[in-house]
């Protein structure tokens, strides 16, 4: 299988050394630095001490490889439209392009979902269109990615825990592609499932994170102290039944309390979440796939979301005063 990975950073150089170990060829799309080691000393995994170490073929320009059987794109959400303006060559009528990101993406309004607003552009993630253009929804295959990766230097990522990916068709049939995909992605020895619809999913994901991780942007805290102060929780909970509500209106039932929510996130302890993590590495962050979304989603769907955009005012006059919004 012709096999590429576009955004060899935490989550996308963890499935590749994955894809390698189980015998792929490994095509990766770098730049920098990242292709530089890349191209020097393959890319490697950290488990603890023990480093695994596998070849890729590292190159700037998707030019040089052509049309991909896979893609996996793994980039933060502030660089995907970048990354649409060049993937073209490696996408042919046949290639499958994961897209292991977090947040609401793109094609999420796809493959018949969303009930009244289905097929309905989301301005807020793909604000003209570009994205959905370079990379069409027909070759996309969702994914959540249930796991906590990070580089400890440009081409060496190192794992911390989970071990999980949900996949799925954005009309969540059980297409032979996806099914191929899934038996090769569990050869790698991540645990893989199928959802009969990403969609939920994704949006499940969300739930935790549209709120933690502004905040913990906004208050430079950790998921421990987020979760420990009553007003805060309080205020995450507003924020989440809108959400909830949201959901429930294109057709995901979330059968949890914030509450119920809350216990998963405290089991987290003293966690920076990626995006206070963004903050202070200096990287810009996912506000627009994480929260602006969300408010958008409100709008096409007529829930009041005072509690979102009171989370979206406060997260995004911090991260431009910090030049990341
Ligand atoms: N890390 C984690 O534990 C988890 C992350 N996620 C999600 O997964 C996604 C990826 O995150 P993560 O892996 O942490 O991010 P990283 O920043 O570690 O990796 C992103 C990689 O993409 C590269 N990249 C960005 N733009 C381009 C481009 N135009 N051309 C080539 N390479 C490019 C970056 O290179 P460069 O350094 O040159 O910018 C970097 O190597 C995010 O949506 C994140 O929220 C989800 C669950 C857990
Ligand atoms: C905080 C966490 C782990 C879950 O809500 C997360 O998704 C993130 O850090 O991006």
């Amino acid at each position: 299988m012709k096999i590429c990975i576009y955004g060899a950073g935490a989550i996308g150089g963890w499935i590749g050394v994955g894809l390698a170990q189980a015998g792929e060829r490994l095509n990766v799309v770098a730049r920098g630095a990242t292709l530089e080691a890349l191209q020097r000393d393959g890319l490697s995994l950290m488990r603890g001490d023990v480093r695994t170490r596998v070849p890729v073929n590292a190159v700037a320009d998707p030019e040089a490889l052509g049309v991909q059987d896979l893609v996996v794109i793994a980039v933060k959400a502030p660089a995907l439209a970048g990354v649409a303006e060049r993937i073209g060559p490696l996408i042919g009528a046949d290639t499958i392009v994961l897209v292991a990101m977090n947040g609401v993406p793109w094609w999420f309004l796809e493959g018949g979902f969303g009930g009244p607003i289905t097929g309905h552009r989301l301005a807020a993630v793909d604000p003209d269109g570009a994205i959905a253009r370079a990379i069409p929804s027909r070759n996309v295959v969702g994914c959540v990615v249930h796991a906590s990766c990070s580089l400890d230097a440009p081409g060496v990522v190192r794992h911390h825990f989970g071990n999980g990916l949900i996949i799925g068709e954005p009309s969540g049939e059980a297409t032979p592609r996806v099914q191929k995909l899934l038996a090769l992605l569990k050869s790698t020895g991540i645990d893989t499932t199928l959802s009969p619809q990403i969609q939920k999913d994704v949006w499940f994901k969300l739930w935790g994170n549209m709120t933690v991780n502004p905040i913990s942007a906004l208050t430079g805290c950790t998921t421990d102290l987020i979760m420990g102060d009553d007003y805060v929780r309080g205020f995450i909970s507003a924020v989440m039944l809108e959400a909830k509500e949201i959901g429930r209106r294109i057709g995901i039932e979330i059968t949890q309390s914030p509450e119920d929510r809350h216990e998963i996130t405290k089991k987290l302890g003293a966690f920076k979440t990626s995006m206070l993590q963004d903050v202070e590495a200096g990287r810009s962050v996912e506000l627009d796939a994480l929260v602006t979304v969300v408010r958008e989603l409100g709008e096409l769907t007529a829930v009041a979301t005072p509690f979102t955009d009171a989370l979206l005012g406060l997260a995004r006059l911090r991260t431009r005063q910090l030049g990341l919004y």
